[in-house]
């Protein structure tokens, strides 16, 4: 059976929880091993990378510190890479709401996002969530949302893969969460989007290695993962 290795990004933040979510996953024709990365060593031995939720300022100054940054933004150019929440912002190219002083990214993926973009009133909640390309899709996903961030646009600039949104919030959640919003059942609008793919790479605003629900999991090792590893064969 062909082998992967998925790297959990394991400085700070929720890695634990991804790594036995993905270690219980069953991929027909393969098996996976999910491994946590602390430095440049490590990250080289991974066919995929999960950056967790966590401090996205705190993540960052450790990748520094490690002598990882350089690493992981050449290992985004050619490798698989599934941001959640902190991770999602470090993906991104552009944030917004930053501490004082900015705030380093690795990009790789052409959106801008705002950190803790809920504020106070909805630091953390729950939606379900209908997302067609998982597994038995009549079953909602319960999105865990912690300060989590909020996509501000999705504008790629020209030769930048397309993007496809995978799951948008529910519009009876959006008066609470977005007041001023006056066209919060609008599809188009950047905010409620909560799960993109665009070229390699995934990206949630949510937690699901939070939940006892591997469907995101698996949803990645089989459609960002596993074709890019059979192209490479
Ligand atoms: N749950 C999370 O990952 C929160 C993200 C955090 N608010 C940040 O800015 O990094």
């Amino acid at each position: 059976m062909a082998k992967i290795t998925i790297g959990i990004l394991a400085l700070q933040g929720a890695f634990a929880e991804h790594q036995s979510t993905l270690q219980r996953l069953s991929i027909p024709g393969w098996k996976v091993s999910a491994v946590q990365v602390r430095n440049p060593e490590e990250l080289a031995s991974c066919d995929a990378l999960v950056i967790p939720g966590g401090e996205s300022t705190t993540i960052a100054l450790l990748a520094r510190l490690s002598g990882l940054l350089e690493p992981l933004r050449e290992f985004l150019k050619r490798k698989p890479v599934w941001g959640t929440c902190a991770g999602a912002i470090l993906v991104s190219q552009k944030v917004e709401n930053t501490k004082k002083g900015g705030q380093e990214l690795l990009g790789g993926m052409s959106i801008s996002i705002a950190r803790n973009g809920w504020g106070s009133q909805a630091e953390s909640f729950e939606a379900q969530l209908e997302v067609p390309g998982l597994k038995n899709p009549e079953r909602s996903f319960s999105g865990v949302f912690i300060r989590a961030p909020v996509l501000l646009s999705l504008t790629r600039s020209p030769g930048d893969p397309p993007i496809s949104i995978i799951a948008r919030l529910p519009p009876s959640i959006l008066p609470q969460l977005i007041p001023d919003s006056v066209k919060s059942d609008d599809e188009e609008d950047p905010r409620r989007v909560v799960a993109i793919r665009q070229g390699l790479h995934f990206l949630t605003t949510f937690h699901p290695e939070l939940t006892s629900d591997d469907r995101f999991h698996e949803y990645f090792v089989r459609e960002c993962v596993v074709p890019q590893l059979a192209a490479r064969a």
